[in-house]
């Protein structure tokens, strides 16, 4: 179970202590599941003799990882110790940064010293290229950026995005001044610094227009399925984007996460959403470039004759984008993981509304459950994930205070809500917008863990099976219980459709194949039924324990005693039945003529 921080921080104390134990306790379970799933790899469970003693075991911490966690309290003693006792200054953190950037983000003077002191490299740049003197930016540490300056770091190294770290340096702060002050000191100008930002698109798109005049391939992914259009989507290369597609690459190729470049630009331009509306007007148009683009990309598909869309519409002439980026935001105050979670949530509750996507072929037997084609646009609204998600959790449980929450998330077409692992669902006896391909995907999960950030749904409930249906190695089972008309089967359909959407993300098209079955098994069961007034369609649907085993009282199936009596003489013995009744399957039920 994985508990968004906000939420865990805005319950009541005891609520709290009772949501971390039982979170603790899951991840005991986990372990030692994980434990007997190895041991079971290893070849068989070995039966350990219990101890007869008990040693006492020290847990013990590398140097790599103290001194990261002194430099974080700022225990500057500690961390000079450490380092004397022979701590690598250039070990590197998670992020790929190095000490350095943990000192930036942690504004720890004294710790930055020390490490410059013994040669850590200041241009040292972390997996999104961002150096030290960019985290000092972005947190406004304008000791550190002075310190970096004075040992000498390069103030124009550009991070994934070409931002160099005056971008990220809030206008009007000290951080600001003193940068601005260094470039005019060392006779850097803005509009260099612009030709020095525009470099980066400048060169793709070069490349770009070489490699479509070579004739070379524009769909060529790399090894995690990336393609040229995917960069240009994700850092807003709305220029590149536009020679891309009109030289006729593939609009949508997924990367091996499923991704497409519209997912990426879409992404990034939400990222920036809630802080910069001037990004957000340079990357949209990137976004409905790319809608455009598909839409007659499809139509040229059919119909090869189809004329490209006018220049106006597949783009607004307007220069490449620059990446402005994200002022006031201070992500490194953040985990990654909890930045993340936000942007998450900021894709998908922006409004109410939601975010706009594609629908997915229906029934063509071509197209992937996930590949987007058809041309309606596809409504999502989704819930902001909420403390009464899970009424396990909360700190008082009578009858009175359930129904209240149920009746508010009721209220609020918060139809789902967790009790531990029991999902909950009320029949909104409405069309809600949950239920899309879009939404199937936020619920994919590498693990099969409940997502934090997303709120209860039957999608997840079907994810989670899945995975332990993977780690167990055995069928699982959905026990789907209500009365009439409480929507159990149409959890059913929804969780098909999301196992049939995760089992085959692309090509191998199972929906339609499953849409069959049912619908084969519908007229079977309708014919069933036929002559039966009032009777009731679906209760003998799924019940396949009803070809093998009949209680007392209870009937077979209808098709069976009505075939015996409707069939002609030749279709019984083309059907070799020439005597229906004498089968096991209905001789011993009662052959009313109910449902
Ligand atoms: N998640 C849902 N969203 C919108 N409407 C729903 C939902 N679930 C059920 N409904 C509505 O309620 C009706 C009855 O649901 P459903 O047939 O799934 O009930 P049931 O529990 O299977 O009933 P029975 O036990 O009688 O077969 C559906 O036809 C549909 O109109």
């Amino acid at each position: 179970m994985e508990i968004d921080q906000c939420l865990l921080e805005s319950l009541p104390i005891g609520q709290r202590q009772r949501l971390v134990r039982r979170m603790r306790c899951d991840q005991i379970r986990a372990y030692y599941e994980r434990e007997k799933s190895l041991q079971r790899q290893q070849g068989g469970i070995k039966v350990r003799a219990p101890p007869t003693h008990r040693k006492k075991h020290r847990v013990r911490f590398s140097l790599a990882d103290i001194i990261q966690d002194a430099i974080i309290r700022h225990d500057d003693k500690e961390v000079l110790r450490l380092l004397k006792e022979g701590a690598d200054p250039n070990t590197l953190i998670s992020s790929g940064g190095s000490m350095l950037h943990l000192c930036a983000r942690h504004d720890n003077l004294f710790a930055a010293e020390l490490l410059i002191e013994r040669g850590l490299n200041v241009n040292l740049q972390d997996e999104d290229l961002w150096t030290a003197l960019h985290v000092a930016c972005v947190c406004d540490h304008a000791d550190v950026v002075l310190l970096l300056l004075l040992a000498g770091v390069n103030v124009l190294l550009q991070d994934v995005n070409g931002n160099i770290p005056l971008d990220y340096a809030s206008e009007g702060t000290e951080t600001s001044y003193i940068l601005r002050k260094h470039l005019e000191e060392n006779g850097v100008d803005v509009s260099s610094m612009h030709s020095m930002k525009t470099q980066r698109p400048s060169t793709m798109l070069s490349d770009v227009r070489h490699l479509v005049a070579t004739g070379g391939s524009l769909n060529q992914p790399n090894d995690d399925g990336v393609t040229l259009l995917h960069i240009a989507g994700a850092s807003g290369y709305r220029e590149v984007a536009f020679v891309l597609l009109e030289s006729g690459a593939d609009p949508n190729p997924a990367d091996n996460n499923f991704w497409t470049p519209l997912h990426l630009a879409a992404k990034y331009g939400q990222v920036t959403h809630s802080c910069s509306t001037q990004y957000i007007s340079a990357s949209e148009p990137i976004a409905d470039m790319l809608l455009n683009a598909e839409e007659s990309w499809l139509q040229r598909l059919k119909d090869p004759s189809a004329p490209l869309p006018s220049t106006d519409q597949r783009y607004d002439g307007g220069l490449h984008d620059l990446n402005t980026p994200v002022k006031n935001l201070n992500p490194l105050g953040l985990s990654i993981s909890k930045r993340d979670s936000l942007l998450e949530k900021c894709a998908m509750f922006r409004e109410a509304g939601g975010a706009l996507c594609r629908q997915p072929l229906q029934d063509n037997g071509l197209d992937g459950p996930f590949s987007s084609g058809a041309s309606k646009l596809e409504q999502v609204k989704l819930m902001p994930p909420a403390p009464n998600d899970d009424l396990a959790s909360l700190s008082e449980l009578t009858d009175s205070s359930l129904l209240y929450e149920m009746q508010k998330r009721f209220g609020n077409d918060q139809i789902y809500t967790y009790i531990g692992h029991i999902l909950l669902l009320v029949n909104p006896n409405k069309e809600l917008p949950i239920y899309s391909t879009l939404v199937s995907q936020l619920y994919l999960s590498s693990t099969g863990r409940l997502c934090s950030s997303l709120p209860p749904h039957i999608f997840s409930s079907a994810e989670r099976a899945y995975h332990m249906m993977l780690q167990e190695r055995r069928p699982q089972c959905f026990i789907l219980s209500g009365e009439s008309g409480s929507g159990k089967t149409e959890a059913c359909k929804h969780i098909v459709r999301h196992l049939t959407a995760r089992s085959s993300p692309k090509g191998f098209a199972l929906e339609p194949r499953m849409k069959h079955v049912s619908l084969d098994l519908f007229y079977f069961t309708l014919q069933a039924v036929v002559g039966c007034p009032g009777a009731r369609v679906y209760a003998h649907m799924l019940e396949k324990s009803r070809l093998v085993h009949l209680s007392p009282h209870q009937q077979s199936f209808s098709i069976f005693y009505l075939m015996a009596e409707g069939l002609s003489p030749e279709e019984n013995s083309a059907l070799y039945l020439n005597n229906v009744l004498a089968h096991r399957y209905v001789s011993i039920g009662t052959a009313c003529g109910s449902c």
